[in-house]
């Protein structure tokens, strides 16, 4: 199944996987960082997986499916030669434990029906000890419990369970899957119907909170987006991971395999952004609460990502019982990118709090203490090589993005000053702000071709440069970002997306084998870069070709590789649905100005 065949379904602590099949393929339960329980996604069938659909594949004559209205609640229906049947998704808001709720219902004819389950523990590994009594199957395995409820009699045979049944016009049938630790009693029954309806009214009333500030014709576009992101929120604690998948290939048959199932400080800020600016404030809170705990201790202990309850080891495994994507080895769960340096952080993070103060949010002495003690921090490495915003996994470099990221944290704590009130070392702070903007202009700048490099003294591109008019940190309409864009457009660009940075033959830069897709995110910044330069139609156009990228759900994986047609890497991810709202949000403004730009203007003073 390609990865654009799959829709998210999720109560906010862990997501599933629905194919357009029928079939669950991917589940971690109880979190999102937990063992998945059905991972056929990176292997097969036997790694578990949860299938329901009409029996007899011949008799099938269409398949549609669709997000009920603006929620996370799932409808595939199948046209058959016999009737009309719709399989209802979804997973309530979390209680005592995590339920998956599947409510199969006949809207027509009389249809012969099946399904197929094989729980698996531990990422396809366990096969569970499984016990039947009526309506019931309880599997069991190490730490992991899981129970489905079913409305017909299953019977086991060949590791798996299976049913048929048929349905008429108006019947409804729910199963219901539920996992809970082995060790505690057994979980209460919920009723699916009633279920349905609060899970419905609960999407609607966040919904309706919203002010997606976008032109209607972008407007599903942005909901869609925005329910993605809130679903990829960590309920408990306020985290927010990057995607709920791992080792999706952004490379496919390749080695670029990573978990995304963590809270990355540059994911979560660009996300809690994007919320920001439709209104959504206590998202932003929430957030700041997780932050202040995961990074509570000396500066210098500042991780790039952490678990979703700020959890620092994520060390990274190779799965090697399961075959990969498409046979893209190795699956990896961790992600060794958590021991980097990466300077954009200090970035990401001052600006996110100021914004967040800017959007009214109150002030908290602890936040600007933590801020105060990054910005010791910066002032003594902001000079050093980093990994950078790729995360590469080749040689540390002085990357431009980098610095402009450490320009932007010393700028946002001078403002956080002037605008609020607080206090520090505010000349030390200028003089800082003004050496990196200096040396930026003097090291990262090529006046010859006319635009910024990727780390100093190199002649190649970075499409992450196409962030600079967003930051202040040049007038979009400078002469160096101008000539930047154009850079990146004739350099960058490649079937009318950019990529990431040039593939070196030699792989220096990344250190990786093999190539990749073209990172969604980087068109989407150069969406927005030509708005704000004056481009607005060029803008527009490329706009409208990424949201021609999207699923029929209106879901965007990481990457999109032309040379197949397909939507590559982990799915759904925040990095790319994230400059989408972005786009829309500026393309719909009358004048595209930086979004912070208009916040500085409109943001309360002290
Ligand atoms: O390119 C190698 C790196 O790829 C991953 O990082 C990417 O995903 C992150 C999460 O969305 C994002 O913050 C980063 O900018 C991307 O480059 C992977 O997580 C890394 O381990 C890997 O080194």
């Amino acid at each position: 199944m390609r990865i654009e065949d799959y829709a998210m379904i999720g109560d906010m602590q862990s997501a599933a996987l629905v194919g357009r099949d029928g079939s669950i393929d991917w589940l971690c339960l109880p979190r999102f960082d937990s063992p998945a329980c059905f991972a056929a996604l990176l292997g097969d069938e036997r790694n578990g997986s949860w299938w329901i659909g009409p029996a007899g594949p011949d008799r099938r004559l269409s398949t549609r499916r669709r997000y009920r209205g603006d929620t996370l609640i799932l409808e595939t229906e199948w046209d058959t030669e016999d009737g009309t049947v719709r399989v209802t998704d979804f997973m309530p808001p979390r209680q005592a434990n995590p339920d998956l709720v599947r409510i199969v219902e006949c809207l027509a004819g009389t249809v012969e029906m099946a399904t197929q389950v094989r729980i698996r523990f531990d990422y396809g590994r366990i096969v569970p000890w499984v016990r039947r009594t009526d309506g019931l199957l309880q599997a069991i395995g190490g730490p992991d419990s899981a129970w489905l409820m079913s409305p017909v009699p299953l019977r086991g045979g060949d590791y798996a369970h299976r049913a048929t049944f048929r349905m008429s016009a108006g019947d409804r049938l729910p199963f219901v899957f539920t996992w809970h630790p082995s060790h505690s009693p057994s979980p209460e029954p919920i009723q699916p119907f009633a279920e349905l309806e609060e899970t419905e009214a609960m999407w609607q009333e966040w919904v309706g909170r919203c002010d997606p500030h976008t032109e209607p014709q972008w407007r599903d576009a942005v909901v869609r987006s925005l329910i993605t992101l809130k679903a990829l929120t960590y309920a408990p604690t306020g985290g927010i991971v990057a995607a709920p998948t791992t080792s999706l290939p952004e490379d496919l048959g390749g080695v670029r395999n990573w978990d995304y199932r963590y809270c990355w400080l540059r994911d979560a800020t660009m996300t809690l952004d994007a919320l920001l600016c439709a209104g959504y404030v206590d998202e932003a809170r929430d957030w700041r609460e997780w932050l202040l705990r995961a990074i509570a201790g000396r500066p210098q202990d500042l991780q790039i990502m952490y678990g979703v309850a700020g959890e620092r080891r994520l060390p990274e495994l190779e799965l090697p019982w399961l075959e990969g994507y498409e046979e893209s080895r190795p699956v990896r769960i961790g992600n060794a990118a958590v021991d980097q340096f990466q300077l954009d952080i200090y970035g990401e993070v001052t600006n996110c709090l100021f914004v967040s103060r800017a959007s009214g949010l109150a002030a908290l002495s602890r936040t600007w203490a933590i801020q105060r003690s990054l910005m010791d921090f910066l002032e003594s490495h902001w000079d050093e090589p980093d990994e950078g915003i790729w995360e590469v996994r080749g040689p540390r470099r002085h990357f431009v993005h980098s610095k402009v990221m450490a320009w932007v944290a010393a700028d946002r704590v001078i403002r956080q000053v002037s605008h609020f009130g607080q206090s520090g070392p505010v000349d030390r702070w200028r003089a800082l702000r003004d050496r990196i903007h200096a040396e930026v202009l003097e090291k990262g700048y090529d006046p010859v071709r006319e635009t910024f490099t990727q780390s100093y003294g190199s002649r190649e591109l970075d499409a992450a440069l196409l962030l600079i008019p967003q930051t202040g940190f040049l007038p979009p309409r400078d002469p160096r970002v101008v000539g930047t864009v154009t850079a990146v457009e004739r350099e960058l660009m490649e079937e009318g997306l950019v990529m990431r940075y040039p593939m070196a033959q030699d792989n220096s830069v990344d250190g990786l084998s093999g190539g990749e897709g073209m990172f969604l995110a980087c068109s989407f910044w150069l969406a927005e870069a030509q708005a704000m330069i004056g481009r607005r139609r060029d803008a527009v156009e490329m706009f409208e070709r990424l949201l021609s990228l999207r699923n029929d759900v209106g879901l965007l994986a990481e990457e999109y590789d032309p040379r197949y047609g397909r939507l590559v890497g982990n799915f759904p991810q925040a990095f790319s649905h994230v400059p989408l709202i972005h786009t829309a949000h500026t393309l719909s403004r009358a004048s595209c100005m930086p979004r912070y730009a208009d916040l500085l203007d409109q943001a309360p003073r002290a």
